[in-house]
């Protein structure tokens, strides 16, 4: 039977707070040279709604993202198209808080659980996996935005249609 003192004693320290423990360590390290990095420095990271299990999106992570996110419980990235670092949110303030962080099993993809405030898609939905492959082709938009993109991030060049086709 469990000891409800037990529960008591256990440490009030809640996981984000104890993943900010392990930046900087030496487990951070052992970490860090465990993970299999593409030959451009950077890993697959899958953000996944710690609730409902909705995978949210995903991003690529260098080495100092992944740090970020460990050292700052909210995701951080590295975006290939802007070749920047990206704090996840930073613009919209639809950051991602981490609640836990799996590796898969060769170590080339990391998983994240995280509590997303607003939606994490800038197309302004909550999950960017807001299309459904139809037996015909066409592209299904089976989700409704939880936000006004233009009035969320103003207008942005466009890099394609939510519906899939050029238009
Ligand atoms: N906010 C997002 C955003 N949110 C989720 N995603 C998803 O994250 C994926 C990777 O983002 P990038 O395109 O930057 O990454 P990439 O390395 O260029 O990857 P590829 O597209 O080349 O595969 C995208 O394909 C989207 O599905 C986003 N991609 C881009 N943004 C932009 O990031 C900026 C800051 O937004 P916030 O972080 O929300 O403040 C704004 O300009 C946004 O338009
Ligand atoms: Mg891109
Ligand atoms: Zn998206």
């Amino acid at each position: 039977m469990r000891d409800p003192e037990c529960r008591i004693s256990e440490p009030a320290l809640n996981f984000p707070s104890r993943l900010a423990a392990l930046a900087m360590s030496s487990h951070e390290t052992d970490l860090l040279s465990t993970l299999k990095w593409t030959s451009d420095g950077l890993i697959p990271a899958i953000v996944q709604d710690a609730e409902s299990h909705e995978v949210l999106m995903m991003a690529w992570m260098n080495v100092e993202a992944l740090r970020q996110t460990l050292a700052t419980g909210q995701t951080h990235f590295y975006s290939r198209s802007r070749r920047a670092a990206w704090h996840k949110g930073g613009t919209s303030g639809h950051v991602q808080h981490v609640e836990s962080v799996q590796i898969d099993c060769d170590a080339d993809v990391v998983l994240i659980k995280a509590r997303q405030v607003g939606g994490a898609c800038h197309e302004g939905y909550h999950s960017c996996f807001f299309r459904r492959l139809n037996p015909d082709g066409t592209l299904e938009i089976i989700d409704s935005p939880v936000f006004e993109k233009t009035s969320v991030y103003g207008t942005q060049p466009e890099a394609h249609s939510p519906t899939g086709r050029s238009e």
